[in-house]
């Protein structure tokens, strides 16, 4: 395992996906357990796609897992996909199948954004618009939190990245990245299926203390070195995607291929 730093970007390098995944699932129970001696309630973001579902898994199966007060927890996501109530695609679906049917969460610290067939909801914008009245209901309860957007101050925001570089469903060149006035958007024409999306915006992507950024994968490599290389947003959102406090790319090998390394 090898780190090298960028602009207030650190990465860690792991053998492969499944170590990348276990490693970050033990550092988020840690980072949890740790949080705990300081402040309650901590708010964490979830992430879909391969990596992120995979390390939910990971926590699943931890013995970490049950030392965590999970009544102090709120669980929120960075993205979803705008489907029906368990929809096997949802990334709800597949977060509760890997881990949190298993955890003592109650029910009012899971926060879902809502389905296509929830009540009221007819568009990823209605889910959007409801998603950010649940984010502002929680805003400025953790300590530390400054007057920035109606979010909770996320103590981490776990995000995936594409090979086309996107986080979250902030697309490259999709005009959901030019989205500041809102918390939540709804997102149309994703290049990655399904189609409609509802995802956070950057500035409650930026409210987060912790950003880790979860990738792995050799197609990820160009994007990723693009990404920890500051690159132009539009071109690379996960270039834009930066914690208050810090900002962790969790990669393996593959993924952090075209990287350069501390020791050149
Ligand atoms: O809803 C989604 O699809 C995810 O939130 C998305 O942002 C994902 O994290 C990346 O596309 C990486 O997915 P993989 O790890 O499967 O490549």
């Amino acid at each position: 395992m090898t780190a090298t730093d960028g602009p207030g970007r650190l990465a860690v390098v792991h053998p492969d996906a499944a170590t990348l995944a276990a490693a970050t699932a033990a550092r988020l129970l840690l980072r949890l357990l740790d949080g705990q001696a300081t402040h309650r309630p901590l708010h964490v973001g979830l992430t879909g796609g391969t990596v992120g579902i995979r390390t939910l898994r990971e926590m699943a199966a931890s013995p970490l897992r049950d030392a965590v007060d999970w009544t102090g927890v709120h669980l929120w996501w960075g993205d979803e996909r705008f489907l029906p109530s368990g929809h096997p695609d949802r990334n709800e679906t597949q977060a509760r199948e890997a881990l949190l049917d298993a955890l003592p969460v109650p029910v009012g610290n899971v926060h879902a954004m809502p389905a296509a067939d929830a009540p009221g909801i007819s568009t990823p914008e209605d889910s959007a618009a409801a998603y950010a009245a649940e984010l502002a209901r929680f805003a400025g309860e953790a300590p530390g939190d400054d007057a920035g957007p109606a979010v909770p101050s996320f103590d981490v925001l776990l995000l995936g990245m594409g090979p086309d570089g996107h986080v979250a469903s902030l697309f490259p060149g999709h005009e959901a990245l030019e989205v500041v006035d809102r918390t939540v958007v709804g997102v149309h024409g994703s290049p990655k299926p399904p189609p409609e999306r509802v995802s956070l915006t950057w500035p409650a992507i930026e409210a987060a203390r912790e950003v880790w950024l979860v990738v792995a994968g050799a197609d990820k490599a160009e994007a990723a070195a693009r990404g920890l290389a500051g690159d132009d947003v539009t071109r690379t959102p996960a270039a834009g995607a930066l914690g208050r406090r810090r900002t962790l790319w969790l990669l393996d090998v593959q993924a952090a291929s075209e990287v350069p390394t501390a020791d050149g």
